[in-house]
């Protein structure tokens, strides 16, 4: 496999120099807006955004809970500028450093609560998610293959509704033009092929985006696709809106008490998956590591191995899983995903500059429009990479 330049955040004009620059001086006004923290608390965080922009890699604490394990991810890196680091390296070690600086490790006030928690919840229990749930009893008129389509395009286009994304872009409707590469018609394939068997799914967002995905999740049960299903989330809160398990088990509540009955139908099959070890929440260290795919450890790669799939949604997977580097576009994305230890399937809005698997006439004709597509989130990609 070619290799391509690693994303750094240090070029000038880039998207990922806007992320340190632009991006999370918003969100941390946004994340002390949202909850009384202290002096202490709000003093170390704003530290933290002036290092992250002008400052050095400042080494872990010597009492910090995970020092030996930074030490070495961050091997090379210490006492450099953060923007010499990988983007993806430097955004995850910034997310760590938000939590501690606001308490999330320490005993006291703010140690285990989700910063973000407040935008998820207000997220979860808004009006777009009650639209959403009425429209779960539309779908049982629709013939199989419709509701296929319609049921993977919610899960797809729910990536959009990433709460980190909306404080900097503008969200709109999607049109076919948007969907850049579309292997759905292989992803049904397969899992007609492989049904009955365990598909892993990697979860993005939580609330609007863990909605949808729920629902495909049940969907997948009820069309006879998966009889287990792995659901992976991240240990503790990380790049705002990642969902955790308190939120899967919120949103499935949700939906068991939605007012409608297709809505809470779902809910009810799901919490009952859930008690009978059909459907797992599972998560793992590595999901906040600031590292691709191709480092994981053993225990998640023999998780992964003997899955008919595994589903990957969102931005941050697919950088993880194809490397957060600036390939030629048209690089295929079976090669670049080759190495993951299951068949995998790509559900991905475009919101960072990595991308593979399009068309030379696909990237002429969004390359004629002189729009940074690569990150607006306007488009979006499902690919799949079949492990024979
Ligand atoms: O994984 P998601 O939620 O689809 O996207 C997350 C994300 O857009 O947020 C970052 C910017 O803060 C991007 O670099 C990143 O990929």
């Amino acid at each position: 496999m070619p290799t391509a330049p690693v994303i750094r955040s240090d070029v000038p004009g880039s998207f990922a120099r806007s992320v340190f620059h632009e991006r999370h001086p918003e969100l941390v006004r946004q994340v002390l807006d949202a909850l009384p923290y202290g002096p202490a608390e709000r003093a170390a965080v704003q530290r933290l955004l002036a290092e992250s922009v002008t400052g050095v890699l400042e080494p872990p604490a010597e009492d910090a809970h995970d020092r030996a394990q930074w030490l070495a991810w961050g091997e090379g890196l210490w006492g450099r500028p953060w923007g010499e680091a990988p983007f993806l390296w430097a955004e995850s070690w910034f997310y760590h450093r938000l939590l501690d600086a606001i308490g999330y490790f320490r005993p006291g006030t703010w140690q285990g609560i989700d910063p973000f928690a407040p935008f998820k919840n207000a997220e979860l229990a808004g009006a777009a998610v009650d639209d959403e749930l009425a429209a779960l009893s539309d779908l049982d008129d629709l013939a199989p293959a419709r509701r296929d389509a319609a049921l993977l395009s919610s899960a797809l286009w729910g990536n959009r509704a990433d709460l980190s994304f909306a404080m900097t872009s503008e969200q709109g409707g999607s049109t076919d033009s948007d969907l850049l590469a579309d292997d759905s018609a292989l992803l049904w394939a397969e899992l007609d092929r492989t049904r009955g068997g365990r598909i892993c799914v990697l979860a993005d967002n939580a609330a609007r985006e863990l909605l949808p995905d729920l629902v495909l999740i049940d969907h997948l049960f009820t069309r006879g696709s998966a009889t287990r299903v792995d659901l992976y989330v991240k240990p503790r809160p990380y790049f705002v809106s990642d969902a955790t398990t308190a939120d899967v088990l919120a949103t499935v509540e949700r939906l068991r008490s939605a007012p409608t009955d297709a809505a809470a139908a779902i809910g009810r099959r799901l919490w009952h998956a859930l008690g009978s070890g059909e459907l797992t929440v599972r998560t793992h260290p590595f999901f906040c590591a600031p590292l691709p795919f191709h480092d994981l450890p053993a225990d998640l790669r023999a998780e992964f191995t003997g899955a008919t799939l595994t589903v990957l949604k969102g931005d941050l997977n697919y950088r993880r899983l194809v490397g957060d580097r600036l390939w030629p576009p048209t690089t295929p994305f079976a090669d670049a995903a080759r190495y993951f230890p299951s068949s995998v399937a790509a559900l991905r809005t475009l919101k960072s500059d990595v991308i593979t698997g399009l068309s030379p006439t696909t990237v002429a004709r969004l390359d004629r429009t002189h729009t940074p597509w690569r990150t607006t989130g306007r488009h979006a990609v499902i690919q799949v990479a079949l492990r024979n």
